[in-house]
């Protein structure tokens, strides 16, 4: 049995520190597998407090003993300087060392030559829907290949939405959102979906720093995202912009609608959705209130952005 598996056995049986205890001796024995299981709750902080730089320190020492898994996921890191100094080439490396063995950091390297470039954003066009409240459209923001790469990436990380609770900041189940969801966190933000949030800032006129972690969601038929808004009373740096890329066609129903002011939109697949929901005040404007409408038929794919009004940290849910 593998120690993830003789953990899990142990907190099944009611042990769990037990299990706990397990996978920190493993890592700090320098067991590859332990390192990068303690590595994931200091990143997730599930039952401590997060510590990028000891998850970094430990994902190195697993890389370096051939865990390809731990090379990936620092190479994410390191391209993003989360807990590391930022270091493009290292993490290139990295991710080079990783995809000799793993199929997903190869999936990712085969993308990298096929990215457009960041400045690309300028070449697309632009079509505005309402200059005030400033609502837009920009064609073709990402390629048909990096439409299918965010789907297929997302799949197995989906899990039903939730709702933030905009008193305490927690998320819920709600039927209000009905679809399901993936988060891109620092990460799992590889150096394709970095591409793709650099475009989507350069897009916007925003800094890839302010904006919450990437959410690829999916709607399968009777999936829906009833009327809300983006932004939050009360909160202290608002949503002031939402970006939503929709990554696929071939689907029923689903439009964006804005019921305030009569606007319902179907953008294709590449397109990026941008629109303003708060003013300068950092209050949610009313007009903003919009919703993902019923898919009847096929599957919706969308990612978004909710892009806030100064730096935010992705891993805080406030
Ligand atoms: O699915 C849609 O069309 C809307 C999605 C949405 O409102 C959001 O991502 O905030
Ligand atoms: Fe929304």
């Amino acid at each position: 049995m593998d120690l993830f598996a003789q953990a899990t056995a142990l907190a099944r049986a009611g042990r769990p520190q037990d299990g706990v205890r397990l996978i920190e001796t493993a890592a700090e024995a320098g067991d590859p597998e332990g390192g990068f299981i303690l590595a994931h709750w200091l990143l997730y902080a599930s039952d401590r407090p997060r510590d990028l730089s000891a998850a970094c320190r430990l994902l190195e020492s697993a890389a370096d003993k051939g865990k390809p898994e731990a090379a990936r996921v620092l190479a994410h890191l390191t391209a993003n300087g989360a807990g590391c100094e930022p270091d493009a080439q290292k993490a290139l490396e990295l991710l080079k060392r990783a995809a000799a063995t793993d199929a997903i950091a190869s999936a990712q390297l085969a993308m990298l030559p096929l990215l457009r470039s960041e400045d690309s954003a300028a070449d697309s066009a632009s079509e505005q829907v309402s200059a005030d409240p400033h609502i837009e459209i920009v064609r073709a923001l990402l390629s048909p290949s990096e439409c299918a790469y965010l789907m297929e990436r997302a799949e197995p990380l989906l899990k039903p939405s939730y709702v933030d609770d905009g008193r305490t900041g927690i998320g819920r189940p709600d039927p209000i959102r009905t679809s399901h969801g993936a988060a891109f966190l620092p990460h799992e933000e590889d150096l394709v979906v970095q591409a793709i949030n650099r475009r989507i800032a350069a897009a916007t006129g925003t800094r890839t720093g302010n904006s919450e972690a990437l959410y690829v969601m999916r709607y399968t038929p009777g999936q829906q995202y009833r009327p809300h808004m983006d932004a939050l009373p009360g909160l202290k740096n608002q949503r002031e912009w939402t970006a939503i890329a929709y990554l696929n066609d071939g689907f029923e129903g689903g439009a964006t609608t804005f019921p305030k002011l009569d606007l319902s939109l179907r953008p294709d697949a590449g397109d990026l959705l941008v629109f303003r929901n708060s003013g300068g005040d950092q209050q949610p404007d009313p007009r903003m209130l919009h919703a993902g409408e019923p898919v009847t038929a096929g599957e919706k794919w969308i990612a978004t952005r909710w892009i806030r009004h100064g730096p935010h940290d992705p891993y805080d849910r406030g």
